[in-house]
């Protein structure tokens, strides 16, 4: 296979894989579930798939990327997405982005934007601009310090951990 036959080949994959996650996300619709459809790949292969669940199981955190990055974690034994590709239907929101740099995933492949997620009511867009507004305490939920000489004891405690697993 030529570098350029293999190049097509991948452009293929990605394109089947994103019909896949934009089917998923419509099914969501009809499922009861949120606009959004979501697949973790490792090489050729579709390891777990997700859609938004946050209305059915009450869960604000069970987005279509990190239902779908949860249960490729359990499909594969490991909390590490290392080698893996997050395909998904919509441009992930700030919590579903940081937590696919956290799952380590190797690249993030998505399909309309926080613009169009905005057009059908949806806050990515306005998450993203708060990020960029300083300081958080003056956000519409602030978010402040509470500073006790006992912050840092966690942290103590693990780094005095020598058997501890680093994620
Ligand atoms: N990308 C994405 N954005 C969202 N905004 C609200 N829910 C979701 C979701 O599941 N995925």
């Amino acid at each position: 296979m030529t570098a350029y036959t293999e190049e097509i080949r991948i452009q293929e994959l990605q394109r089947a894989w994103m019909d896949e996650a934009i089917n998923l996300a419509t099914n969501s619709v009809a499922n009861g579930g949120g606009p959004f459809g979501a697949l973790v790949a490792k090489g050729s292969e579709i390891v777990a798939v997700g859609n938004n669940q946050v209305t059915a199981t009450l869960d604000p955190t069970a987005h279509a990327e990190v239902s779908a990055m949860r249960a490729a974690c359990k499909e594969l034994g490991t909390f590490s997405l290392e080698g893996c590709v997050l395909i998904t239907s919509c441009e992930p929101c700030p919590m579903c982005l940081t937590s696919a740099l956290w799952a380590r995933v190797d690249r993030i492949l998505y399909c309309a934007d926080r613009h169009d997620a905005a057009v059908a009511g949806f806050d990515d867009l306005k998450f993203y601009e708060l990020f960029e507004k300083k300081p958080a305490s003056l956000w519409p939920t602030p978010v402040e310090q509470l500073e006790l000489p006992t912050r840092t004891a966690p942290f103590n405690a693990w780094l005095a951990k020598s058997d501890r697993v680093d994620y």
